[in-house]
């Protein structure tokens, strides 16, 4: 059994330099128009420079996963699907995800109702002001203002939808189409769980046991990036990964996603009517490092706004979550065992880099 860990109180020293004044990031686009310099607040300490290097090549590589594969009754195609998203979890960190039974309809008034809460004025949306990772509704922008160095052009709401379901009651409709969604995302995680957990030799329920799955967080967050009139000089959201164990995504058809996949940045160019998946830090830490979580970052445009609607599904917040035992019987654990709202509350007050919660558990 891995040690139980508690991860120190993030220690960032330079003071920020925010650019207060700035609420919405989409209410200061639209009032500067599409020419003016964008604040050196926003200018991204990586850039898009020349480490960043971006592999057109590979984009049509990232795995496709069929869902109704996975499902399949038919013991070979199951085991078919099974050994893929093993070899996409170990090769890749993200897939794209087919035939997964969301209506097409569904995600289009998802996406229109998303656009429609950030079109709200500011003051309307004032009482979701985030106050902090365990508010149940919050909306912003950047990722954590308080302790940046520079700020993202996005702006986000935030809600956590399981256990309990909240979502803000504006504009008419959003919270109906968000439980909808929120409760065939759930779905949908916890049957790729099992198909990992097959994929990694153990029993399907093991992921969903050791993290008490059934009762786990989800966390509904709904990007928008205005256009950026310089957007190689800004990012939507810079380099990290997410702490849960899966994240689904959809977006509103403009592109802006990207992983990172041997040092290179690849686009994420979907299919029609696909789901992004993206593995996050904790399936590499009940895998024992088998699979890796996968960095990603979203870029700007200067054409058109851009949404993305991410449901990260992570253990439940009380479960303490390290390696499976079951991995453990043959193998030194590579991470501690930490409660899993620790590790979030971290990650969502730090600074969004690489470096993440998984270096404050990790095991030499
Ligand atoms: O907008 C995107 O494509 C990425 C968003 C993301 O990584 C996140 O919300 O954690
Ligand atoms: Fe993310």
């Amino acid at each position: 059994m891995a040690s139980s860990a508690s991860i120190p109180s993030s220690s960032q020293p330079e003071p920020p330099k925010v650019h207060a004044s700035i609420l919405s990031i989409k209410d200061f686009a639209e009032s500067k128009g599409d020419s003016s310099p964008i604040p050196s607040t926003y200018h991204s300490i990586s850039g898009l420079h020349e480490e960043d290097d971006v592999a057109e090549e590979l984009a049509a590589s990232i795995p496709v996963i069929d869902f109704s594969h996975l499902t399949s009754h038919h013991p070979q195609i199951h085991a078919k699907a099974v050994h893929l998203i093993g070899k996409a979890c170990a090769e890749w960190g993200v897939f794209m995800l087919t035939n997964h039974g969301i209506p097409e309809n569904l995600v289009e008034k998802l996406m229109k109702k998303s656009g429609e809460f950030h079109d709200l004025a500011v003051e309307e949306k004032k009482e979701f002001g985030d106050k902090g990772p365990f508010e149940p509704i919050r909306h912003g922008t950047s990722f954590c203002p308080e302790v940046e160095k520079v700020h993202y052009w996005r702006d986000y709401l935030k809600a956590t939808t399981f256990p309990q379901f909240n979502f803000p009651h504006k504009p008419p409709g959003f919270r109906e189409v968000a439980y909808e969604y929120s409760e065939k995302i759930r779905g949908l995680a916890r049957k790729l769980l099992e198909g990992i957990s097959e994929s990694l030799g153990l029993a399907s329920n093991s992921i969903i046991e050791s993290t008490e799955f059934d009762s786990s967080h989800q966390l509904f967050v709904v990007n928008l990036y205005p256009p950026c009139p310089q957007p190689h000089l800004a990012l939507g959201m810079p380099s990290h990964s997410d702490t849960g164990l899966l994240t689904l995504l959809t977006q509103n058809g403009i592109g802006g996603l990207q992983v990172k996949h041997h040092a290179k940045w690849v686009n994420v160019n979907p299919l029609p009517n696909c789901l992004t998946v993206l593995l996050a830090d904790h399936l590499q830490v009940v895998s024992n490092g088998r699979y890796e979580r996968v960095l990603h970052r979203a870029i700007l445009n200067n054409v058109g706004t851009r949404i993305s609607v991410v449901l990260a599904n992570g253990p439940a917040l009380d479960k303490e979550v390290g390696p499976l035992a079951e991995l453990l019987e043959n193998e030194k654990p590579l991470f501690k065992t930490i409660k899993y709202k620790d590790y979030f509350q971290f990650q969502q007050k730090s600074r969004l880099d690489d470096k993440s919660g998984l270096d404050q558990i990790r095991l030499n």
